[in-house]
């Protein structure tokens, strides 16, 4: 039986399309349906059954349903034993895509248990291969992220292609993230040496001089011209916020001599801030550019190549996000909402205009790497709760990023604290944890990442079942009286499914909006949301708690509901009895209903 509420209001009635086609329900085999449009008499409720709305017809026998993958892996229920074939079946009831992972999955944890907190793996030397990349969706990665930092174009295009082909030939969705280099002041390339060792007393030479060949012993590149002249002899030179620290003691000319006085590992194109008096030095940082020339360039390659977000490395302000929205608008004539943009937290600037920065972007990373270089790193765990409860207030994903499990790039298991710190983040429900250095060139990247969703899933599992809910306030995010609608509708249908403890929430988006809606709500149970095109669906993979499919429905919410319980049934995804509740942006209404 279905039970279903539905808004009517002129305004948000789409035109064009005709009411009774979108508002009536129509009974069918498996459904019985009550609603109560508020503008209709009930007898008039009936008459539009209609012979397609029969799940039975062929009407839908090409259907194809592609789940998400990977959000659904479990804690170690999916090992690399898993039969990774990715097989479109095109019969009849069976014309559904599901790579094995999801499937096996959803079939051995039931979908009540799925993670909620999405993955984010940073793609290096040690994963770039395409056997490394499936193993790393396999475990659960829903978005790779190419740091533009680091790699030639040549490599960046590989990972991407590579990324692509896995989704292609064995169904993934996995997203694919291009990280700006920023023009903050870091150090060069080290000659080739993958690391070189700073010892306590030692002087090194900073220098902003063009070393044709190899570099001289002791002696660093650095890639801001104006670094020679802005330190003065005194100051502090930190490098990655502290991992090594120098004091300078002479300039000579393009040359900055500085002793070590905290030893440590100097790693290739590592962040460099000099302080003064106890204060970062940032008046230089402030009139270097956000976006600089390279980024361009890269952001142009990212376009191109169509990658699915592009995180901006130092945003001071909103006006560098529109300004880039509106490029990447006229670049990619209309199709901009095809490409996301994340704004990086981590400078002070960041920090004075997070309000702003944050609704002019498509969401934030609190990137606390370079964050804790800016800031004193005791302030770092509050600025990143700010920024996460601030983004699932304004309705933005969040991601939490940088030495979650620093540990893990040598060692193959976590330390408690590493732990203590993923923990957090997810009981911030956070919508993504992000893995840097532990992915790109750590010895134990799929540990690492195991680790992520181990800990994911278990305190997901002890959030529900101690029944918190954190009584977070949801300010109203929408504009317009249609959006208000819509999130209203989000905000009961996610109540409404805690209440009721219902197994999954369905939502039907076009854009994914509403996918969102529901997602920032956090409800208790999965977020299965449908979508007609693939760049959407993949987007949807950075989202707390949605799984996307990507499929194409009618006009028709009944029919596209009974498709879809046939489709997922026959594949053993959901099962009769399985309460749902269904929401859809094409029609304002909150159906709940036993899967027939
Ligand atoms: N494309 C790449 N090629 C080589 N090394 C990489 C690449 N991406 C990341 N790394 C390595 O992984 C480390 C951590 O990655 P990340 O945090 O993204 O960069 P960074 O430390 O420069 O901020 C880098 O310092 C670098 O040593
Ligand atoms: C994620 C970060 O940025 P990047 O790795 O590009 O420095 C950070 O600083 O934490
Ligand atoms: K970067
Ligand atoms: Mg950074």
């Amino acid at each position: 039986m279905t039970q279903s509420l539905q808004l009517f209001t002129s305004a948000t009635r789409s035109p064009g399309i005709s009411l009774s086609k979108h508002s009536l329900s129509k009974p069918s085999p498996s459904t019985a349906a009550f609603r109560f449009p508020l503008s209709f008499p009930k007898s008039s409720i009936r008459a539009s059954s209609s012979p397609d709305s029969n799940p039975l017809s062929s009407a839908f026998t090409s259907q194809v349903l592609v789940p998400e993958n990977g959000s659904t892996v479990g804690g170690g229920a999916v090992s690399s034993s898993v039969t990774r074939e990715f097989v479109p079946v095109m019969s009849d009831s069976t014309a559904i895509e599901v790579d094995t992972v999801t499937e096996a999955e959803l079939k051995e944890n039931g979908f009540r248990s799925t993670r909620r907190t999405k993955l984010v793996c940073t793609i290096g030397p040690v994963t770039c291969g395409f056997e490394q990349l499936e193993a790393l969706a396999v475990g659960g990665m829903n978005v790779a992220r190419i740091n533009m930092c680091h790699g030639t174009r040549d490599w960046h295009r590989m990972v991407i292609e590579r990324v692509r082909r896995l989704n292609e030939e064995k169904g993934y969705a996995v997203a694919i993230m291009m990280d700006t280099e920023g023009s903050e002041i870091h150090m060069g390339d080290l000659g080739g040496a993958s690391s070189a060792k700073a010892e306590d007393g030692e002087i090194w030479t900073f220098s902003v001089r063009a070393f044709d060949s190899t570099l001289p012993e002791r002696t660093i590149n650095v890639n801001y011209g104006g670094f020679a002249e802005d330190v003065r002899v005194g100051d502090d030179l930190l490098v990655d916020g502290g991992m090594v620290r120098f004091e300078v003691i002479e300039k000579i000319g393009p040359d900055v001599k500085c002793l070590c006085t905290d030893p440590g590992l100097l790693l290739p194109r590592a962040n460099l801030t000099f302080w003064r008096d106890g204060h970062l030095v940032r008046e230089r940082n402030a009139m270097l550019p956000t976006i600089s020339s390279k980024d361009w360039l890269d952001i142009d390659f990212g376009i191109a190549e169509g990658v699915d977000f592009l995180a901006i490395s130092f945003v001071k302000s909103a006006e560098v996000i529109k300004h880039l929205k509106s490029y990447i608008a006229a670049r990619s004539r209309g199709r901009c909402c095809d490409i996301s943009i994340i704004a990086k937290i981590e400078s002070l600037d960041s920090l004075n205009n997070l309000e702003e920065i944050i609704v002019a972007s498509d969401g934030a990373m609190v990137a606390r790497g370079d964050l804790g270089a800016q800031i004193p790193l005791e302030q770092v765990p509050s600025v990143q709760q700010k920024v996460v409860q601030l983004c699932r207030q304004l309705n933005k994903p969040v991601i939490v990023a940088s030495q979650l499990l620093e540990s893990m790039i040598e060692y193959p298991t976590p330390t408690r604290a590493e732990v203590a710190d993923i923990s957090e983040a997810v009981r911030q429900r956070s919508d993504a944890l992000m893995l840097s250095g532990e992915s790109a060139m750590g010895q134990y990247p799929d540990k690492a990442l195991a680790v992520l969703r181990n800990v994911s899933l278990r305190i997901e599992k002890w959030w529900r079942e101690e029944k918190r809910h954190e009584p977070m306030e949801l300010p109203e995010v929408g504009s317009s009286s249609s959006d208000s609608i819509l999130e209203e509708i989000c905000n009961s249908a996610a109540k409404m499914a805690n209440n009721l403890e219902v197994d999954a929430i369905f939502v039907y988006t076009k854009t994914g909006h509403m996918a969102s809606l529901l997602s920032r709500c956090r409800p208790d149970c999965p977020i299965f949301a449908f979508t007609e095109t693939t760049s959407v669906r993949r987007r949807l993979n950075l989202q707390w708690g949605l799984i996307p499919f990507r499929m194409s429905f009618s006009d028709d919410m009944e029919n596209n509901l009974n498709k879809i319980f046939l489709l997922l049934k026959a594949r053993n995804l959901i099962k009769s009895g399985d309460l749902v509740i269904a929401v859809s942006d094409m029609l304002q209404s909150i159906q709940v209903m036993n899967v027939p």
